[in-house]
């Protein structure tokens, strides 16, 4: 995982050649990686698509060296519209590669991405990549990561040149040539190096391993094992950061690179027993990656391909067949698994079975969707879902012909199936075709697929943002639903009070009754019913988000009330009171890191300003460089670049990620915002 253009996709394509893998290697400039194998990828030099490979790697010292492993690979994408790739592979993985270009440092992706592994409890351990590029500062790198990541580096290797790294735990100068590794004396200029960074590396292991902290107190230097082990220690435990560095495209490190993937990153068996809830009782459960324990497995990508569709599960524990039955951990409905794949790119190779720790691809599988828990039918359980992140880009989009229009819900079907991250919705008023996804590259991207894999021509209106709706004060209402003329009666009565809740907190939802008012079981109905008005918005039609909303009384009738009387009213009261509590538009804002050089670090300020942007911070990068970190609105965001670009003589970059909601001007509140309609339109 790593920002844009780091090298993610160059080190994979690496490590596929010295473990022997490939023969030769393919390069993303060229359009001939091998994990970039998708036309779009190609064309466009960047990863869109999280690829699946494995490699078997025998390290030559560490930990344990002769002892064959197998390391599964994904390679994500770094491009922040692509975030959907990188929160399902870091869902099922059990460690982290964070690649850092060296002339870089941490950017604003790779922070957004080393949080992303954080909030997985995925261990990291990081690659500072390019080393042979002119400006390649490895101190820089170390000293960000220690800021911006707020985690301590341990510098597994100094690089001497552009070709040679020294080895801090071996105490070893190591040259590469082609998969060989030529391992040499250290020189007396080189043990000058060598001892300060060995004695950087005792201090931090000291703080947390009693071994190293004996030997460091008595003044003593640790052996090879026993920093290993610490640093394992410390890797797992997310204490430290391993950091290892090489030029993925001059072959360097990378065997260095697999071996520290071995000592330092944990392997299935080392990771805490994988918990999931009963799908009846709620009550938790835990497996052990172990062949022998029932069969649980987590479904995180789907892939629609030549032969339908095509599913990639991570295995969690028991084992899988060709014709295996399978229950689904939510819905309990069975499937049968047809045949069972280890991916290689757009390759397989089929295996009959595959085990706790695996990760393959299957076929036959109908209605799984990323996040669906399979498991064998009679040991039931459902695994931790996939979070998907809300799109906050819209598009309207027009078939070209009727034929496209014929065709097109088939294809965009089997799009929103393989992508959470994208919405496709028909505009009840205007009865136009809406989609949303992550960001305008997105939504391109997404249109370019439907016509090149599709054949559907459909052209595509100018993005505009995704706003939400809040509410600007607490308000508190009562509502009373009683039909009871005649027949069977419906009859429900709510008191609510809604509250504004902090940015990001979403609708929450607490129960305040006393005695009764409500009997238990009516009380999640009326919690549907608020979050079912909430999807719906209030003022055009946004999802309200940020309210604290508390049950705080109720009525009930012993004849007429029933659930659907209190989802109603719950529905009824919440859009009353958040109607008094002043609903408001906010919209979303992007975080924006621009590197340019000094000269015009003045002109992008100014224009950040007019973009009602807010700088927040100005740091030297190299020489003549700097770095602006700015917040603003993402709806000023969408021709940034190309601007950015006009007004350095293009040698301006910037990369952005979203970053939150704020109010959106009261002018864009009269405006009512883009026009909606209450209605279902937010159904995929
Ligand atoms: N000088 C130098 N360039 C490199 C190195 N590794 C990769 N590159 C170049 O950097 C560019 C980006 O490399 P990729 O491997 O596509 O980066 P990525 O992180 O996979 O990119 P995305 O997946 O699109 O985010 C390519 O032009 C590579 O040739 C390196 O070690 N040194």
């Amino acid at each position: 995982m790593a920002h844009i253009d780091a090298g993610k996709t160059t080190c994979a394509e690496r490590i596929l050649y010295c473990a022997g893998r490939i023969h030769k290697t393919g390069e993303v400039h060229e359009g001939t990686a091998v994990l970039d194998f998708d036309p779009i990828e190609q064309k466009r030099g960047i990863t869109i698509n999280a690829a699946a490979t494995s490699v078997a790697w025998t390290p030559s010292s560490g930990l344990c060296p002769g002892q064959a492993h197998r390391i599964q690979i994904v390679d994500t994408p770094g491009h922040v519209d692509f975030t959907i790739e990188v929160e399902r592979s870091l869902r099922v993985l059990d460690g982290a590669v964070f690649v850092l270009d060296a002339a870089s440092g941490v950017e604003c992706q790779s922070e957004t991405v080393f949080h992303q592994a954080e909030r997985h409890g995925v261990p990291s351990l990081a690659f500072v990549n390019k080393i042979d590029k002119p400006g390649a500062d490895f101190d820089m790198c170390l000293r960000d990561i220690r800021e911006r990541l707020g985690i301590e580096p341990v510098a597994l290797h100094v690089p001497l040149s552009g070709s040679e790294l020294l080895d801090v735990v071996h105490g070893v100068v190591l040259g590469f040539d082609g998969r060989a590794v030529l391992v040499s004396e250290m020189t007396a200029a080189h043990r000058t190096v060598f001892d300060a960074a060995r004695a950087t590396m005792m201090e931090t292991l000291a703080s947390f391993d009693e071994d190293v902290l004996a030997l460091f107190c008595q003044g003593g230097n640790a052996d090879a094992r026993t920093l290993a082990r610490a640093i394992r220690t410390g890797a797992l435990k997310r204490k430290v950061l391993p950091v290892a560095c090489g030029s993925a495209l001059k072959n360097v490190g990378i065997p260095s690179l697999l071996d520290a993937i071995v000592d330092y990153l944990p392997s299935p068996v080392d990771v805490p027993d994988v918990s999931g809830t009963h799908p009846l009782h709620g009550t938790p459960l835990t497996r052990r990656a172990d062949e022998r324990e029932p069969f649980a497995a987590l479904a995180f990508k789907t892939v629609f391909d030549r032969a339908g569709y095509l599913t990639y599960v991570r295995i969690y524990s028991g084992a899988l067949s060709t014709g295996d039955g399978v229950r689904l951990g939510r819905s309990g409905a069975r499937e049968r698994v047809g045949r069972l794949f280890r991916p290689h790119a757009d390759q397989r190779e089929e295996v009959r079975t595959a085990f706790a720790g695996d990760i393959v691809a299957v076929t036959g599988l109908r209605d799984v969707r990323t996040g669906e828990t399979l498991c064998a039918s009679d040991e039931p359980i459902v695994l931790e879902r996939i979070d998907t992140p809300a799109p906050v880009v819209e598009v309207t989009i027009e078939p070209k012909t009727a034929d496209d229009r014929e065709r097109l819900p088939t294809a965009l079907g089997r799009m929103l199936f393989q992508d959470p991250s994208l919405l496709a919705w028909v505009d009840p008023e205007s009865g136009e075709m809406r989609l949303a996804g992550m960001g305008s590259l997105h939504l391109d991207v997404t249109v370019t697929r439907l016509r090149e894999d599709h054949r559907v021509a459909v052209s595509m209106g100018r993005p505009e943002v995704a706003y939400r709706e809040t509410i600007a004060h607490a308000a508190r209402v009562a509502y009373r639903h009683a039909k009871q003329h005649g027949g069977a009666g419906q009859f429900a009565g709510v008191t609510l009070a809604v509250a504004p809740g902090a940015r990001g907190s979403g609708i929450t939802f607490s129960d305040e009754t006393v005695g009764g008012c409500i009997p238990r079981e009516y009380v999640p109905a009326v919690e549907k019913g608020v979050r079912a008005a909430a999807s719906r918005g209030i003022v055009a039609g946004y999802p309200v988000v940020d309210v604290a909303v508390t049950l705080l009384d109720g009525e009930t009738h012993v004849k007429d009330s029933n659930a659907a009387a209190f989802e109603f009213a719950g529905s009824l009261a919440f859009q009353k009171a958040c109607t008094e509590g002043g609903a408001i538009l906010l919209e979303p804002y992007a975080a924006l890191e621009i590197a340019v050089p000094e000269l015009h670090a003045g002109d992008v300020i100014g224009d950040l300003g007019a973009r009602r942007g807010l700088v927040q911070r100005l740091v030297p990068r190299g020489r003549n460089a700097v770095v602006v970190s700015a917040r603003l609105p993402l709806a000023e965001t969408f021709d940034y670049v190309t601007r950015l670009r006009g007004f350095t003589q293009g040698r301006g970059t910037a990369s952005m990620r979203p970053d939150g909601y704020e109010v959106a001007p009261s002018t864009r509140c009269a405006e009512g915002g883009p026009k909606r309609t209450r209605e279902g339109h937010r159904t995929p």
